[in-house]
């Protein structure tokens, strides 16, 4: 397993976020990490992220403990915040060059050429990224993520906000991150999951509600698709399976 969690909570002062979750990642998947607004999901991606510690429970990145093994859990993850974090009066290959030496990474021109090329930044990596569109912007988010080539992504609904055809592209270069790399995706969005998971959790109200392989779900659930199961399993009086 790539990433392993276990019983894990979260409260923000007195207000419970996540109610002892667990969960297993594997190695050349994308799990899709799907829940309602204030589920859950940004809190426990904060948390395997090393952003944010546990009120309690584990969670652990390749064997490393993302709280009390940090800097070596982090080693292994690339983390996408939800509302992309970028310094903006920088150029776009500027700010993968300052990356790239907070991860002292070798052969770093190679790696940001490879990266652009990968992430289509080509036309766009002498521009500075308070000039470019949000699409483009989603890219150089994803680009810095995946430069340190981590064996696990993180990524907090990285496709908010794109048009049809940047979705499409970002959709599918996550998936084909997802061939070689464990992928936590987290998305309210049921097209998404059906274009890119092979794994689903669903989380409600801090507690996970279904954890399965989508391609079990006519089995597991028959009658319904992905959107009625979430609607059923995430409606305010829905039971907790
Ligand atoms: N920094 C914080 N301080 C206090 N409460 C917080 C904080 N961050 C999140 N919460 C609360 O924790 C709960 C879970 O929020 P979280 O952001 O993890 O949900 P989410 O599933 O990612 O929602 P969304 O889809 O809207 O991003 C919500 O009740 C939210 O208000």
């Amino acid at each position: 397993m790539s990433i392993e969690v276990t019983t894990l909570h979260k409260s923000y002062g007195t207000n419970a976020a996540v109610k002892g979750i667990s969960f297993r990642a594997k190695p050349g998947r994308v799990l899709g990490f799907l829940g309602p607004n204030g589920a859950g999901k940004s809190t426990t991606l904060k948390i395997l992220s090393g952003s944010i510690p546990p009120t309690s429970g584990h969670a652990s990145v390749y064997g490393f403990d993302v709280y009390q093994d940090s800097l070596t859990a982090r080693q292994h993850i690339g983390y996408l915040p939800e509302h992309n974090p970028l310094y903006l009066d920088m150029y776009v290959h500027e700010m993968l060059a300052f990356a790239a030496g907070i991860h002292r990474i070798t052969r770093a021109r190679e790696r940001i050429a490879e990266v652009i090329s990968l992430t289509g930044l080509e036309s766009q990596q002498y521009k500075k990224i308070n000039e470019l569109s949000k699409g483009y912007r989603q890219r150089v988010g994803l680009a810095q993520t995946i430069l340190h080539d981590p064996k696990v992504l993180i990524l907090d609904e990285p496709t908010s906000g794109l048009d049809p055809n940047q979705l499409q592209d970002i959709r599918s270069l996550i998936k084909q991150l997802g061939i070689q790399k464990t992928v936590l995706l987290s998305t309210h969005i049921m097209q998404e999951v059906e274009a890119v998971c092979d794994d689903v959790i669903i989380i409600h109200q801090g507690h996970i509600v279904a954890d399965f392989p989508l391609e079990e779900l006519a089995v597991r659930y028959p009658d319904l698709d992905l959107e009625s199961l979430f609607m059923r399993l995430t409606t305010p009086s829905s039971p907790i399976i």
